[in-house]
């Protein structure tokens, strides 16, 4: 998210997060022109994330304090020392795992207990934000007790298959390019579209 008004629009919409993304490289980077105080005005319904691809700690709790932030999403090889801590400072943590063509489920048990949520995105050249798939196959035999989110080129076809993960702690979805009219301003009717989805609705 990038313009006040189009976050204002999305959060219209009571999306359960909203992310936010502190890493230069990335098209979608926090601009100074979304203040804190935009976020400030947010539902309090709705969590406020920051995406962090290898920030140091200081870093991170400088950014949650500055856009009082509630939960952080982290996208590059921060380890489970960092994600515990993070929590420890009440911090929701979502540590994001990126699959490409095999799923090794036990390199995960360092961040039992560390984490709140796993976020499975697809492996590719950048961090995130790839617009791209995985093969959600790869997860059906998930056997954590950690929830996750799914993510990685969700559009809205992409609910069709859906059913294959019913059995797993799917937390939420995570959209993110696919619903984009340009890098962080976000395509309001086609979230539109996706919330008023009957597999969506409560
Ligand atoms: O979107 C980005 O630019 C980005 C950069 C660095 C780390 C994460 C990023 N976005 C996250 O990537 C996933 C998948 O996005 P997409 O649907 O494939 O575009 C999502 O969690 C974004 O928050």
């Amino acid at each position: 998210m990038k313009q006040p008004a189009n976050l204002q629009a999305v959060s219209a919409l009571k999306p359960q997060y909203l992310g936010f993304i502190f890493w230069e490289k990335s098209p979608r980077y926090m601009p100074e022109s979304l203040a804190p105080e935009a976020l400030a005005q947010l539902p309090d319904t709705i969590k406020k994330v920051g995406v962090f691809v290898n920030a140091g700690r200081e870093e991170i709790l400088q950014r949650a304090r500055q856009y009082q932030l509630q939960a952080v999403q982290l996208h590059g090889e921060e380890g489970p020392a960092l994600c515990r801590q993070l929590r420890q400072e009440g911090l929701e943590v979502i540590r994001a795992i990126r699959i490409g063509e095999v799923f090794q489920e036990q390199e995960l048990h360092p961040y039992l207990g560390a984490v709140d949520y796993f976020l499975f995105d697809t492996l590719g050249q950048q961090y995130g934000g790839t617009g791209k798939a995985f093969n959600w196959q790869l997860l059906t035999h998930y056997s954590l007790p950690t929830p996750f989110f799914l993510s990685g080129g969700l559009e809205l076809a992409s609910l069709d298959g859906l059913e294959t993960l019913a059995h797993l702690p799917l937390h939420a979805l995570d959209v993110n390019s696919k619903f984009e009219v340009a890098p962080g301003l976000k395509n309001i009717p086609a979230l539109q579209e996706l919330f008023s989805h009957p597999m969506l609705l409560p």
